[in-house]
């Protein structure tokens, strides 16, 4: 379980300090996919920055199953939208690179690899470099990265926007089965409303304020189940999310 209790996070702008969160409050349960969506500038990318571990809260504390985040965890993994690949590595070496860099030996770690590389569809393109693969590929390579590591919890940063639509789908469907298979406590980022219902098992909406606050939490228990996105129960509590967004209320 993740808890972040009474966080406070300021950044300095010129000469004023503008104040992100104050006494912010969050528990993640393990096992959750937790979908973050909320207007641009309103505080996303700042709570999965504390979550990881590279900003620190200047007020309160932030605790991942009891011990309280100091710095970057190993078993944390962060997906951002630029893919952070290397462009002179191929999609292989790119792939193993945490794995290397934490000094694992290549006999330990190879075959999880080579099982990672098969289940993220990337074995036909395993010896490309970054600049031969589509965005789709990119992508895949950076989840696959980030799953070799066997991480307990996965932030993703709209790992998704910058897809087409189709890819986009087909990337969701992954995301779905990963969370689903290994269970792993997910934290994503979204500006998509359909992404977020299909994809969250709760939902945060967030409001554009100083400091930032939750609108709207929503519940969405029937994430994963089949056809799921063609029910009437998908598009309602995609309905209530946009109203939120435009700042009206629960119907
Ligand atoms: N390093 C920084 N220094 C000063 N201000 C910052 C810094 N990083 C972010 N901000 C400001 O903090 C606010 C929240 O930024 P953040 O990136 O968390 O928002 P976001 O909701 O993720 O936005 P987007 O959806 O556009 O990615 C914004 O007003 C942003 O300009």
């Amino acid at each position: 379980m993740i808890e972040v209790t009474n966080c406070n996070l300021a950044y300095v702008q010129g000469t004023t300090s503008v104040k992100i969160y104050n006494d912010f409050n969050l528990t993640i349960e393990t096992g959750e996919s937790l979908v973050l969506i909320g207007p641009s500038g309103c505080g996303k990318s700042t709570l999965l920055y504390l979550l990881v571990g590279l900003l620190r809260p200047t007020g309160g504390e932030i605790t991942i199953g009891g011990e309280p985040l100091k710095k970057a965890r190993q078993q944390t993994a962060i997906i951002l939208q630029e893919y952070g690949l290397f462009p002179w590595l191929n999609v292989e070496q790119n792939v193993r690179l945490g794995l290397k860099v934490r000094h694992q030996p290549k006999r330990v770690y190879q075959s999880l690899v080579d099982e990672i590389i098969h289940k993220m569809g990337l074995a036909d393109v395993c010896h490309h470099f970054p600049s031969q693969l589509s965005g789709g590929q990119k992508q895949r390579v950076a989840l696959a990265r980030a799953l070799t590591l066997k991480p307990d919890l996965l932030l993703m940063d709209e790992p998704l926007s910058a897809l087409d639509a189709l890819t986009r789908e087909r990337l969701q469907e992954l995301l779905l089965e990963i969370w689903q298979e290994e269970r792993l406590t997910t934290v994503l980022v979204t500006h998509s409303i359909e992404e977020a219902v299909y994809l969250g098992s709760r939902i945060l909406v967030l409001k554009n304020g100083r400091p930032t606050e939750i609108v709207g939490e929503i519940h969405n228990p029937q994430v994963g189940q089949k056809g799921y996105r063609q029910t009437s129960d998908f598009f309602q509590k995609a309905t209530y999310i946009r109203s939120l967004l435009e700042g009206g209320t629960a119907e």
